[in-house]
């Protein structure tokens, strides 16, 4: 049954997805889009031409990684602008700087002058009156323990060679960062309320949170 209609969730709403690595984004994301009927906007993990080499080197790589995500997320924005909404999608663009480029810059592993010119062209393109900011931000959140398990479980080479100290500085901050994001609304959820791999019909109870929530930010907004 498509939820978006009994749900009465606009079919122009476009959903991002935030939370740390491996925390089940993409998993979420493929259940609310199925259970919506909306489109996919995914990270591409496997054709990243930097992600091998940054986790085999960050100081010579996180620049480049970062201009490559930026400009990946900006085709996919005009991508979603382009189809007037109906998305889910991987992972927010506000992670890229807030998360990641502000962390390898505070850990050395970002020159100060790499930041600067990548924080002016996030700057420059994304926090400008002229960029759709989504309708709203899901926050999955979950214990370190569970967290690394699942980066462990999925298996991905890069990421279980690097050592637990990334996720757990990652981890951290990203509890730091929702506290103060306000880019747009956002609704937390823990990833031990659903259980959408053993329990298809487990996403209902999400797709309800998130019509009520769009229904009290639209009223907000009048
Ligand atoms: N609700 C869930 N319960 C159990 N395991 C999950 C759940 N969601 C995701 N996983 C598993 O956790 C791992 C990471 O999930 P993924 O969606 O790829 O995370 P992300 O996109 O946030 O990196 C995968 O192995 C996935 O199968
Ligand atoms: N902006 C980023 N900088 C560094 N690394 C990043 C960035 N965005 C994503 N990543 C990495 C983290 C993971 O190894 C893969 C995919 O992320 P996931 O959270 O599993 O979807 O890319």
């Amino acid at each position: 049954m498509n939820l978006r209609l009994k749900y009465g969730i606009p079919s122009n709403s476009v959903i991002t997805i935030a939370g740390t690595v491996g925390v089940g984004k993409s998993t979420m994301t493929n259940a609310l889009a199925n259970s919506l009927g909306f489109r996919t906007s995914f990270e591409k993990v496997d054709t990243n031409p930097y992600l091998d080499k940054f986790y085999a080197d960050f100081n010579r790589w996180s620049f480049h990684l970062q201009i490559y995500f930026l400009a990946e997320r900006f085709k996919e924005q005009k991508r979603i602008f382009e189809y007037g909404g109906g998305f889910i999608q991987d992972r927010s663009i506000y992670e890229d700087t807030g998360i990641f480029a502000k962390m390898h810059n505070e850990k050395g592993t970002m020159s100060q002058v790499d930041y600067e010119t990548y924080t002016s062209l996030f700057e420059a393109m994304v926090m400008t009156p002229y960029f759709p900011h989504p309708d709203l931000l899901i926050y999955l959140e979950g214990s370190l323990d569970d967290i690394l398990s699942r980066i462990k479980e999925r298996g991905r080479p890069m990421e279980q060679q690097t050592p637990i100290e990334y996720w757990e500085e990652m981890h951290r901050r990203y509890e730091n960062w929702i506290n103060s994001f306000n880019a747009c609304p956002v609704l937390r959820i823990n990833i031990n309320d659903y259980d959408i791999m053993e329990d298809e019909s487990s996403i209902e109870p999400v797709v309800e949170r998130i019509s009520h929530f769009l229904r009290q930010t639209q009223l907000l907004k009048k």
